[in-house]
C-alpha cells in the first residue's frame, strides 16, 4: 500500500536528479490504430529538475514523503513506477521515497515522467533487481509516453508515440524556461478537432530550429491567451517556442547573461528558470558514479 508520510527531508540520504526535458520541435505526422498521435520530436534533456531520495525498507511497502498535496500517493507516478518494478521483479523489498519538487506540473517539461524514470532506475540499482535499460524503458512506457526517453537518459530524436528513440549529440545551449501560470491538458490538445495532424516526416539530420515547429502551439495559443502573450513577449528577445502540449515556453540563448536579462523582464507571476541543455541525463552520470564506487567497495 502507498501512503503519504509527513514531509521531512532526510539529511543523510543521496538526492538523485530527475531532470526536465524540452521538445525543441514537435511535429504530428499521423495517428495509430488507437487514435494516439504519431510524433516526430527532438527531446532535449535539461540540467535542471526535481530531486528524489530513497531508503530501502524490508517491509515491502512503498511510502511516499512529499508535500505535493495535489497528487494522491497511489496516483503519484513515482509510487506507480516503484510498484510496477516491484511486481515485475517479485522484489520483496520496499522503499521510503522523498520528492523535492521544483518543476511545474503539467507544463510539458516532463516532470512526472522524469520522476517515474528516476524511481525505476534508482530502485533497480538499490534493490539490485538488475533489469536492463531496455526492460526498464518498456516498463516505463506503461506509465507514460515520455518515460522511456528519461530511462535512456539521452537527448534524442523520438518517433512513434515517443518510444522509437535515436540519441543525438547537440551543441549545448542555454534555455530560459517560463511557465505562463496556466495548465494545459495533454488530452484536451490531442482531442481538438482543429489540431494539425499531417506534418511531413523529416530526417533529424536535417533539423534546423527555425525550420521546425511545435504543431500544438497555434491551438494552445488560441485557447490560452496567457501562453500567447508570454510567447509574444519572449519572441521579442530570442527564438522561442512552446514545449510538449504546453503550457511552458522556452527561449534559446548562447549565454547565461542574455538569458538572465530576459528573465528579469518577465512578469512577476511567471515562474521561470535558466539552465543548459545536456546530451546525457545528470541522473545517469550520478548512477554511473555510484555504481563505480560500489565496485570499488566490493574489490
Ligand atoms: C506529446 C508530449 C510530448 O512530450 O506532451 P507533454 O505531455 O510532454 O506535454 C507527450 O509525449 C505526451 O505523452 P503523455 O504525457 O504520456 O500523455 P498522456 O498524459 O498519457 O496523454 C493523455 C491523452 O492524450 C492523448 N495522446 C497522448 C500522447 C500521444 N502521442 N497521442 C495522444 O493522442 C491520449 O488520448 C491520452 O490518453
Ligand atoms: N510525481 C509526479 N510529478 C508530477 N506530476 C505527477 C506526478 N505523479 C503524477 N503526476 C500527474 O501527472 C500529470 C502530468 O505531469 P507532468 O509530467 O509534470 O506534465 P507534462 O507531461 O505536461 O510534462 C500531472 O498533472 C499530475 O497530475
Amino acid at each position: 500500500m502507498a501512503i503519504n508520510l509527513t514531509f521531512e527531508q532526510p539529511t543523510d540520504l543521496t538526492w538523485w536528479p530527475s531532470p526536465a526535458k524540452l521538445n525543441l520541435f514537435l511535429h504530428i505526422t499521423g495517428r495509430d490504430q488507437r487514435g494516439y498521435h504519431l510524433l516526430q520530436s527532438l527531446f532535449q534533456i535539461l540540467d535542471f529538475g526535481d530531486q528524489l531520495a530513497f531508503e530501502v525498507t524490508p517491509s515491502g511497502q512503498i511510502e511516499m514523503c512529499t508535500d505535493l498535496d495535489s497528487v494522491p500517493a497511489q496516483d503519484n507516478l513515482i509510487v506507480r513506477a516503484a510498484t510496477l518494478l516491484q511486481q515485475h521483479t517479485q522484489c520483496p523489498l520496499g522503499a521510503k521515497i522523498w520528492l523535492h519538487k521544483v518543476l511545474p506540473m503539467g507544463g510539458g517539461i516532463g516532470g512526472g515522467s522524469s520522476n517515474a524514470a528516476t524511481a525505476l532506475l534508482v530502485l533497480n540499482h538499490l534493490w539490485k533487481t538488475n533489469l536492463s535499460l531496455q526492460q526498464l524503458a518498456e516498463l516505463g512506457l506503461q506509465l507514460g509516453a515520455d518515460v522511456p526517453i528519461f530511462v535512456h537518459g539521452k537527448t534524442a530524436f523520438a518517433e512513434g508515440v515517443g518510444e522509437k528513440i535515436t540519441p543525438v549529440n547537440l551543441a549545448s545551449q542555454i534555455y530560459l524556461v517560463a511557465f505562463p501560470n496556466c495548465h494545459v491538458s495533454t488530452a484536451e490538445v490531442f482531442s481538438a478537432p482543429d489540431l494539425v495532424r499531417d506534418s511531413a516526416k523529416i530526417a533529424w539530420q536535417d533539423y534546423i530550429f527555425s525550420e521546425t515547429r511545435n504543431d500544438c502551439q497555434k491551438l494552445v495559443c488560441e485557447r490560452y491567451p496567457k501562453v500567447a502573450n508570454l510567447l509574444h513577449d519572449l519572441l521579442e528577445y530570442a527564438p522561442s517556442r512552446m514545449t510538449g502540449t504546453g503550457a511552458c515556453l522556452f527561449s534559446v540563448f548562447d549565454n547565461m547573461e542574455e538569458a538572465e536579462k530576459v528573465k528579469n523582464k518577465l512578469p512577476n507571476d511567471c515562474q521561470a528558470f535558466i539552465t543548459k541543455g545536456v546530451n546525457e541525463s545528470p541522473l545517469h552520470a550520478a548512477l554511473a558514479k555510484s555504481e563505480a564506487s560500489l565496485k570499488l567497495h566490493d574489490n
